[in-house]
Formats: structure tokens, C-alpha cells, sequence
């Protein structure tokens, strides 16, 4: 996982460049003429199939759907057009895909004409939720492998995913081409892992195209069409949304009944609420405007909708006088990662609320609570999928918004199940979950702590167990099966709170297979927990924005780790000053920072009365950029440093 800085400021010109770019695409989409072109009622259910590609990151399935799209026209072949999926600068950059993105293309095959929705994903465990929404929109899916570094973490959790959906999986082997590359014992580890037998494997390499014909070609053939009929009433999937400021919400469709058409009264189910549909068509993978959807396709609506919460993920859409039964939907996303977000400076507050609600309405999974501190001011605290989407989120908030962020350190939803009367009759229920530490309640009114626990998967090659072995025990985990997949490569799973894995566990365990080990997890519920909230200490005055919590076996550690980062960042002042983590009344770790008394007229010889008030000015100005914790004065930088994740 890439390094990041918790505090950005960035350059204006990049930002007006971004502003240019995506006012001049807003213009092309407004103004673009509905193109008729496409007779969408050609394709009968029969001729459509819809697919997804998943894999581990980096596998190779942006590449493969740029070659798909190439293949059938979507786009031109040059090399500018790489990645086309992937719009955001941050997954330009970071070249990976945060986003599920559609693509409709239409393939000929035996003399007929076919219509394909292709929905590429990301791979990362952060995003599964993109991914198992758009598998509901799927009847099949490619599952890219890539050549040389065979199954991964990725590769199992996304297999898992479609088969419990009940979709076709069709194998292939990309990267064929590299010099290491040897399908013959991916093929193995496919039957061995997934029991999927090797002839139904397809070897390619999408960056030269090679094979990738037979991929389209077992698409039609391998992927059954689509449920559903145009005959019946309509009935579509909101599978995805984001904002356009010009004309809302755009929803993703997968329509799975009748037919719906511009001009059409159609009802959210969820909200109950009406709309006319003003703009529908596929996605190629621009907007394509077209007449009608039909049963079977895949496209997107534009019906007035002001906000993405008009049109919740996994909502049913129908006709205003045919009601249907909602579809199954999906369950919500669940926030596994809080941290607190405050402007750098609180006249910034008004501009960086308005980037994070704009932001969230194109991210509805991202939770947000106002909170305030008394160091930082006023601020949000933010939950998030996992730690790499909570990056993403941050480097959106610079790179689209310009906004320059503080962002303390990241803790995880832990729960309290209360024993005092009084204090359930006020929460409403028997269990508190707590994602702020100061809300923290006293074991006197809890009868447990539980914290949240992930089934995490781990890949390596055989020569490294040993030392992840030591670094999962040394992360309270607890080892539940253990397999070789094939003569090098072992699967191990384990039981870890989530805790021990969100900020560094990635990072160490890449570290020690030299890159070769891969990481995924999926919730496993709540687990009694031995927790405790720590406090940091100055002079003994407790410091409310430094307090943890952590489990008892970790106090120690942490608050070493914590009182030694304060020390470093907290200035010499005229007395002495004691750093302490304490537990209840029990002190667990101490440092002193020394007297010093910084005399800031020695410099200043022969008594120049006006030098001298200028220095005496600069001294006052400093303080003020100073929290004041008893008598010790703390500069704003220092909780900064302890708070936020240590920057590696
Ligand atoms: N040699 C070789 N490289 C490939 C091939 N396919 C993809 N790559 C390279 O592999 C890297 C990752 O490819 P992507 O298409 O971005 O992978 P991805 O699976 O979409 O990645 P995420 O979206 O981040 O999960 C890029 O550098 C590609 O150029 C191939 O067939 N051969």
C-alpha cells in the first residue's frame, strides 16, 4: 500500500487544470445529441449477456476490458486509450480501479448480432462492495489469473463471491507473454483451489491481445442470457449511482423486466417517491442516449433524482401503474474504519464541508458525523470501508476539491453491551458501538467490550510461513486452516481482530515475503475484548483528543510509543514537563521533556529597545498557534504527529 501524507496542500494550477477538464466533459454530456443509432430492441433477451470481470489487483482487467472495447469498436485502438475504465485521476495514478465501471459492446458471432454489458471492478478487499453489486447485474463472470503469480488472496475472495451468486466462471490466464509466466500450474492451482477443470481455462495476454477473441466467444457461448421478459412489467436494479451537478443523479440500471422509456412516471421502491425518466441509455463506455431499455439491459437513468440517497443502491425501479415486488437489494456497506477529518485551519471549514458532502454523494458507503475537538476545532469523523478507501477518499478531497485535510488516526467500530438500566433506557438498546474513544464507557456500566474480528486469507509462497506465522500470532490471530495449493504456495486462514490489521499489517506482511504474500478479509463478527481506554497525560492533566483505546496486552506498547512521539514534538519549555500514558489512575509509561528556558533576547545586543519587542511579538504570535494543556504549552503540529498514522 502506497505511503500518503495526512495533511495536503495542493497546487492551484493542477486544481483549475481539473476544474477545466471536468466543466469541458460536463459540456460534452449536456450537450450531447441523443444518437438513435442503436435499435436496442434487436437484442431480445437471448442475444445479451452480461458479465463481470473480477481478479486480484492488478491481474490485468482493466487491460483486458480496454481490449474487449477495442475489439468491438467501443474505442479506437491508440495508445491513449489505455485504461479507458479507470475516468479518476486518483485511479490513473494509483493505477487501480476504485470504481465498477459499464461498458455495453456489440459483438457479432455465427452471423449474429450480440450485445455484451461488461462491468469492470476493483480488486482491492476495500472495494468487494463494488464488486458483489455488480455481480448481481451479472449472469456470468471472467475471473483474470495472472500467469506468473498464479491465484492470490483477491483471486479467492472474488471467486467465492460469484459462486455464491451462482454465476458462470470462466478461468483465464492473462500475462501469458512475460517471461515466467506458467499456466500450466495455474491451471493445476485452478482445479485444486476452485475444482474447475483445466480445459475450461483460457490462456491469453491482454496487453498484446493474443487469444482474447476466444474470450468474447466463450462469453456467448459459456454465459447464459439474462432472466426476464420484455413482456413483463419493468422492473430494473439501481446497481450503481453517482452525481452529475448538472442533472443529478445517475443511476446504473440492470433491467430485469418489460421496457422503460423517456417520458415514463417510474417509483423508487425503497422511498416510495415518483420520477420522470428525462435521459436513459447504455454506457459505451460514454453515455450513449437511447429511446428505451429492454428487459435484459444494462444502461443507466437520469429521472430528476436531487440526491444518491433518492437512489439507493440495490433499490427497485417500476412503473408507476404496474407496482412489483422489490428485488432482494443488498446490504448496506458497513464502515469498518474511522478516523477524525479537521480543516487545516478552521477558516477552511465552510469549503472542506462542502467537498466531503459532495464527495459522499458520489460515495454513499463513506459515514459521516460531525464531531469536534479541542485542538483541531471543528471537524467530521469519517467511517470508511478499510484504509486504502479511506486514502482514496482523502486524495479525492485534494485532487478534485483542493481541500487541505488533518486526519487523526484511523480505529475501528468497537461495541459495549451495556449493564446499567439507565444508560440502556437512554441508548435505546443494550449495545453501544463506539467509533470515537471519548465516547467510551466506564467498565462500571458495561458488563463486556466486544471488538470487530475479520477471517483474513493469506497467500504465500511456502519459504515465507514461518515468519508470517510469528507476525499473525504477534497480531493476536488465530490460525484456522492451512493448505497447499499447490508444491510452493500455501493458503492460510486466520482470525484477526481488526484492529491488529488496518494500519500496517499489509505493509509488514509484503515486507517479509519480499512482495510475495497477498492479504484479503471479509467480517467475521464481534469477539469479547479485553479493552481499556488509555488516557495521555501532560504534567497530569489528561489530553481528550489522545485517547485511546486498545487492549490490555497493547497498553503498554502503545502508550510507549505515544509518550515518545510527544516528546519529540512538544518544544523545551521552562519547566519540566512529564509525558504519561495512564490507565485509570495507573501510570504505564513515562517520558520527561527537560527545562529549558529559551531566552529570546540573547541574540539581541546593545539593547535596541525596538528589535527588542519585534522578537517579543514573533514569541507571543508563536504561542498562539499553542494548546494549552494545564501549564504546558502544546503546539498544534504535535497531536498531529502522535495522532495521525505514523508516515512511513
Ligand atoms: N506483460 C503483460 N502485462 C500485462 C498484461 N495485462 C496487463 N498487464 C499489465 O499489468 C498491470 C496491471 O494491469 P491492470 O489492467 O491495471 O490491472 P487491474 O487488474 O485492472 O488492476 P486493478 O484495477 O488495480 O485491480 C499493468 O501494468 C498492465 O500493463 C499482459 O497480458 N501481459
Amino acid at each position: 500500500m502506497p505511503g500518503y501524507n495526512m495533511s495536503y496542500r495542493v497546487l492551484r494550477p493542477r486544481w483549475m487544470k481539473c476544474l477545466a477538464v471536468l466543466s469541458s466533459s460536463f459540456r460534452s454530456l449536456s450537450t450531447q445529441p441523443a444518437k438513435d443509432g442503436v435499435d436496442l430492441s434487436k437484442f431480445p433477451v437471448d442475444k445479451i449477456r452480461n458479465f463481470c470481470i473480477i481478479a486480484h489487483i492488478d491481474h490485468g482487467k482493466s487491460t483486458l476490458a480496454d481490449r474487449l472495447l477495442e475489439m468491438t469498436g467501443a474505442i479506437a485502438k491508440t495508445e491513449k486509450n489505455k485504461q479507458v475504465l479507470d475516468k479518476l485521476q486518483v485511479e490513473r495514478e494509483r493505477g487501480i480501479t476504485v470504481k465498477a465501471q459499464t461498458a455495453s459492446l456489440f459483438y457479432s458471432h455465427d452471423r449474429q448480432e450480440y450485445l455484451l454489458n461488461l462491468i469492470d471492478t476493483p480488486g482491492h478487499v476495500d472495494f468487494s462492495y463494488e464488486v458483489s453489486r455488480s455481480l448481481s447485474a451479472c449472469q456470468g463472470v471472467l475471473l483474470i489469473i495472472d500467469a506468473n503469480q498464479g491465484i492470490q488472496a483477491q483471486t479467492v475472495a472474488n471467486f467465492y463471491l460469484a459462486f455464491e451468486a451462482q454465476l458462470t466462471i470462466i478461468p483465464v490466464i492473462n500475462k501469458i507473454d512475460l517471461k515466467n509466466a506458467d499456466p500450466e500450474r495455474v491451471e493445476s492451482q485452478i482445479e485444486k483451489v476452485f475444482d474447475i477443470p483445466r480445459e475450461e481455462c483460457i490462456r491469453i495476454s491482454a496487453k498484446l491481445g493474443t487469444n482474447v477473441e476466444t474470450v468474447l466467444q466463450a462469453v456467448v457461448e459459456r454465459i447464459p442470457p439474462p432472466a426476464g421478459s420484455i413482456d413483463d412489467p419493468f422492473k430494473a436494479l439501481v446497481f450503481d449511482s453517482n452525481f452529475d451537478h448538472y442533472r443529478g443523479v445517475v443511476a446504473n440500471i440492470a433491467v430485469f423486466g418489460g421496457r422503460v422509456k423517456k417520458g415514463d412516471k417510474i417509483v423508487s421502491a425503497c422511498l416510495c417517491k415518483t420520477y420522470e425518466v428525462n435521459e436513459l441509455g447504455l454506457l459505451r463506455p460514454e453515455e450513449h442516449p437511447t429511446q428505451k431499455l429492454f428487459a435484459g439491459q444494462v444502461g443507466y437513468i437520469v429521472a430528476g433524482m436531487k440526491d444518491v440517497k433518492e437512489a439507493q443502491i440495490g433499490d427497485t425501479l417500476y412503473h408507476q401503474e404496474q407496482p412489483v415486488e422489490a428485488l432482494p437489494g443488498f446490504k448496506p456497506a458497513k464502515a469498518m474504519v474511522f478516523a477524525g477529518m479537521y480543516p487545516m485551519d478552521q477558516s477552511e471549514y465552510p469549503a472542506l464541508r462542502s467537498a466531503i458532502e459532495r464527495l459522499t454523494l458520489n460515495d454513499s458507503s463513506v459515514t459521516v458525523q460531525r464531531d469536534s475537538s479541542l485542538a483541531l476545532g471543528a471537524g467530521w469523523r469519517l467511517g470508511f470501508l478499510g484504509l486504502l478507501h479511506m486514502e482514496v477518499f482523502n486524495q479525492r478531497l485534494e485532487q478534485e476539491y483542493n481541500a487541505s485535510v488533518t486526519v487523526t488516526a484511523p480505529t475501528v467500530p468497537y461495541k459495549a453491551v451495556l449493564s446499567s438500566a439507565k444508560l440502556i433506557k437512554e441508548h435505546g438498546s443494550e449495545e453501544l458501538t463506539i467509533v470515537n474513544p471519548a465516547q467510551f464507557p466506564d467498565r462500571s456500566v458495561v458488563s463486556e467490550y466486544l471488538e470487530p474480528m475479520v477471517l483474513g486469507t493469506i497467500l504465500a509462497p511456502e519459504t515465507h510461513t514461518g515468519k508470517i506465522m510469528s507476525l499473525c500470532l504477534s497480531r493476536r490471530a488465530v490460525q484456522k486452516n492451512m493448505v497447499y495449493i499447490d508444491d510452493q504456495r500455501v493458503m492460510m486462514k486466520y482470525l484477526f481482530p481488526l484492529n491488529e490489521i488496518v494500519v500496517d499489517f499489509y505493509d509488514l506482511l509484503k515486507s517479509l515475503s519480499s512482495g510475495y504474500a497477498s492479504f484479503d478479509y471479509e467480517n467475521a463478527g464481534y469477539q469479547t475484548a479485553d479493552l481499556i481506554k488509555m488516557d495521555i497525560l501532560l504534567n497530569g492533566r489528561p489530553v481528550e483528543e489522545l485517547t485511546t483505546i486498545v487492549h490490555r496486552d497493547r497498553a503498554y506498547s502503545t502508550g510507549k510509543a505515544m509518550c515518545e512521539r510527544l516528546k519529540e514534538s512538544i518544544p523545551r519549555q521552562m519547566f519540566e514537563i512529564a509525558v504519561q500514558a495512564a490507565i485509570g489512575s495507573k501510570v504505564i509509561a513515562r517520558e520527561t521533556i527537560k527545562a529549558y528556558r529559551k531566552n529570546v533576547l540573547a541574540k539581541c545586543y546593545g539593547g535596541d529597545i525596538t528589535r527588542k519587542m519585534k522578537l517579543l511579538k514573533k514569541q507571543a504570535d508563536g504561542k498562539k498557534k499553542m494548546r494549552r494543556i494545564g501549564n504546558v504549552e502544546v503546539p498544534k503540529d504535535a497531536f498531529i504527529s502522535v495522532l495521525k498514522r505514523k508516515e512511513k
